[in-house]
């Protein structure tokens, strides 16, 4: 049997063209090695997996004119990796200073990759800083973090910066879709899309996230029915469902979704914020220009549009309003089941955009209201 290989293992970009959403890192490395101006103490800051630690082993590969050997691992690279989170004592970092100390057997350059570089002691950045100042002319540093303001300032005026974006989930999507093409796997883009978001911007998480579903999905095919099963998310269905009943003002239909939504195993918490959410998205819908802001598919854009065009303004802003306080109160709430339909009865109470369109005789007149 073949060994399965994580997604993110497997699709660790070998060059800096393979890199999603970081051009602006990319193109100024790139330059920065043609040109012969690469520092030799860098710093890669930005939330976890978004590709510090490969674009870290890509310029390690580029200075060394190792590009053709099309390889991942470490060793062959004269890339020296430490993870400062659990080794970071004044004895880790002094063994790293007396590596320093030997050229490379074989390249032009020793890359040091400094992971989680905030963690390490005061004594060991202590230790640290006349190397970093003064490091021989074949090691380059590159330290690693996500947390850049833990990272004390006289390191920090020691490094050429780069700060990595979270991933666009529109990227990750793509990276996905492109993944799944690649594997012969069948994917509804829709899941694709979900795996995207959930992931938060890290596309380490999205290619794990994944992995896990086509894992479990039946057929190894991956759909939004499974992934929504999987991530235990709420189907976005009922959030057009429940707009649609308080556009109605039609109280029973939104407890009744309410209730399945709770059989289900969500918690009232999760609905109150998935809501507000889904009414902001209609929110942003209802204007050209900002329309661009909603990061869905193209279905459940034509679905937000449409919703758009039945709610007023003033409407969503009103159930919005409704819904933040309900969210601030929630947890001191003594019966929370209760507090959310509270506020789903007072939204159901705010004339809709609808029943202005019953009570407004001129079709002028009720584009003048809903707009
Ligand atoms: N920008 C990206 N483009 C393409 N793939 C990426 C990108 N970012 C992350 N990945 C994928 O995620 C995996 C892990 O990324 P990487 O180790 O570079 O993240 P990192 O930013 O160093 O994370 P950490 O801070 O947790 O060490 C890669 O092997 C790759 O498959």
């Amino acid at each position: 049997m073949e060994n399965f290989v994580v997604s993110a293992r497997k699709y660790r970009p070998l060059g800096f063209d393979e890199v999603v959403g970081q051009e602006h890192i990319t193109t100024t490395l790139k330059n920065a090695i043609e040109k012969n101006h690469l520092g030799q103490a860098l710093l890669f800051c930005g939330p976890r997996g978004v590709g510090k630690t490969t674009c870290a082993r890509i310029l390690a590969r580029m200075v060394n004119g190792f590009e053709a050997q099309g390889t991942d691992s470490s060793n062959a690279m004269n890339i020296y990796e430490l993870d400062a989170a659990s080794n970071n004592s004044v004895d880790d970092i002094r063994n790293l200073i007396d590596q320093v100390r030997f050229p490379p057997q074989h390249g032009k350059f020793k890359v040091y990759i400094i992971d989680e570089v905030h963690m390490l002691s005061t004594q060991a950045f202590n230790a640290f800083l006349k190397t970093l100042e003064e490091p021989p002319a074949y090691a380059i540093f590159i330290l690693a973090t996500t947390e850049k303001h833990k990272v004390i300032p006289t390191i920090l005026s020691r490094c050429q910066i780069f700060d990595f974006n979270r991933i666009q989930i529109s990227d990750i999507t793509h990276h996905l879709v492109r993944i799944a093409k690649n594997e012969g796997i069948e994917a509804e883009q829709e899941a694709l899309h979900l795996i995207a978001q959930k992931a938060d911007g890290a596309l380490r998480d999205a290619l794990s996230i994944f992995d896990l579903i086509v894992t479990f999905s039946s057929g190894g095919k991956v759909t939004y029915a499974d992934t929504i099963s999987n991530l235990h998310i709420l189907d976005y269905d009922y959030y057009f469902k429940v707009t649609d009943a308080l556009l109605q003002e039609n109280i029973s239909q939104c407890l009744l979704i309410f209730d399945e939504i709770l059989r289900q195993g969500f918690d009232g918490h999760q609905f109150l914020t998935g809501l507000a959410e889904h009414l902001r998205n209609v929110l942003v819908c209802k204007d050209a220009v900002t329309i661009s802001l909603l990061e869905v598919s193209d279905n459940v854009r034509a679905r937000y549009a449409e919703q758009a065009q039945a709610a007023s303004t003033g409407f969503l802003l009103s159930v919005m309003n409704i819904l933040s306080q309900a969210d601030v109160q929630y947890k001191a709430s003594k019966n929370q089941r209760l507090h959310v339909e509270m506020a789903l009865m007072k939204s159901a109470h705010i004339p809709s955009a609808m029943q202005l369109a019953a009570s407004l005789s001129s079709g002028e007149a009720l584009k003048k209201k809903v707009m």
